[in-house]
């Protein structure tokens, strides 16, 4: 593989920094602006390189010490060589540059940089359990006893404490397990350590119990939801009226029932949908239905038109072109949306713009420390 030694430029969105050579824009993981570091070609396309730093000749002021011992390794973090402090000024400055128009204030919101993530997938082969390192399927050594992101009790060796149902207590049978599954993915419920292929969720927060199915959809952060769901609640006006996209369970709706009317809540995950539905009667709603569709192969149905907010929290692809229409044909007055993936969100925000809509609040909530992911949440209310 191509060595190069290289002035790292500026950051960019992915957690890379920009650097050029010979007429190729070459997007760097592992350095910081300023830095003369060698690196390593792992990708070359027609205009795009990518690489990954070997070692720095010049290091930046900013630069920290990694705490993880397979850091870059694995992939899973973009941001272990500088302090949470900078990588929260990093994202926010990432996020403000992509909205050049907006004056507002731009909140920030963040919790523990720590242990923060209730649910983890390990990637079990040759009798090994951990996590891949990157574009490869080889498990790296011991990577499943020391992520920093997860929380402990997640960690393989103090899951299995919890995990005697699975007789993976004892390492004989442990991989025994390893023949039939390809992966293990644990998710936290309340007091429990579950399998989230097979088994159901229990969360309490702010007051409300919800279960969440097998498979189902929940945010990972389990120090900013309460953070995230206050915020929603402030965005809403009272007694709204709600549509709900990508709903999931029902968590934002049926966590903020005091400031909602009525709702309809849509979402494709069927099983999610049962939940919702159970949900919203375990805590004594009666005025909100939900419905499975598929919301990137169908129009919204006329009767949508009666919810005036449009509460929407889509997967990366972020919305499709008939769900921005829908909005541009039944005007809700205003559209609440919270995304992971500020690049869609963007795009979206471009679209609605051109309807009349304009950005009234604008939110980071660092749901993913130590990695160039982020939760972004805006407001946007129609002229
Ligand atoms: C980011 S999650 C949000 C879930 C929910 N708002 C929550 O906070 O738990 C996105 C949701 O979109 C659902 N989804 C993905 N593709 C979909 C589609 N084509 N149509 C409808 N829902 C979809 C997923 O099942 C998932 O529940």
């Amino acid at each position: 593989m191509e060595k190069l030694r290289i002035k790292l430029e500026k950051w960019v969105n992915g957690g890379y920094c920009l650097a050029h050579h010979d007429g190729h824009a070459v997007f760097v993981e592992g350095g910081l602006p300023g830095e003369l570091v060698d690196i390593t070609v792992i990708k070359h396309g027609n205009r795009e390189w990518f690489g990954i730093v070997d070692s720095i000749l010049e290091p930046s002021p900013n630069r920290i010490p990694s705490d993880c011992p397979v850091y870059l390794e694995c992939g899973g973090c973009s941001y272990r060589h500088l302090s949470y402090e900078v990588e929260l000024k990093l994202k926010t400055e990432l996020l403000t540059s992509m909205f050049p128009n907006w004056n507002g204030n731009t909140e920030v919101f963040f919790g523990r940089s720590e242990g923060y993530r209730n649910n983890v997938q390990w990637q079990v082969a040759d009798k090994k359990i951990g996590f891949f390192a990157r574009n490869t399927h080889r498990i790296i050594q011991n990577s499943s006893t020391h992520c920093k992101n997860v929380d402990k009790r997640l960690l393989i060796e103090n899951a299995n404490t919890y995990l005697e149902q699975y007789r993976i207590s004892k390492k004989s049978n442990f991989r025994k397990n390893q023949k039939s599954d390809k992966t293990i993915s644990l998710r936290i419920s309340k007091e429990k350590i579950v399998r989230y292929d097979s088994e159901e969720t229990e969360v309490e927060v702010l007051n409300t119990n919800l279960k969440v199915p097998s498979k189902g959809f929940f945010q990972i952060n389990q120090f900013l939801l309460e953070t995230w769901l206050t915020k929603i609640k402030n965005l809403l006006p009272n007694s709204a009226d709600v549509l709900e996209l990508f709903c999931g369970c029902g968590t934002i709706g049926i966590v903020l029932r005091d400031k909602i009317s009525s709702l309809y809540g849509i979402e494709s995950h069927e099983k999610s949908i049962e939940y919702a539905k159970f949900n919203a009667k375990m805590n004594g709603i009666k005025s909100f239905h939900y419905e499975t569709k598929d919301l990137f192969q169908r129009s919204l149905p006329q009767e949508v038109k009666i919810y005036s907010v449009w509460l929407v929290n889509p997967p990366r692809a972020g919305l499709s072109k008939g769900i921005v229409d829908s909005i541009h044909t039944f005007k809700p007055k205003s559209v609440i949306y919270s995304s992971c993936n500020p690049s869609t969100l963007r795009r979206d925000i471009t679209s609605l713009e051109k309807f009349g809509y304009q950005l009234d609040s604008l939110n980071l909530l660092d749901f993913f420390p130590r990695t160039n992911h982020y939760e972004v949440l805006v407001r946007l209310t129609l002229n």
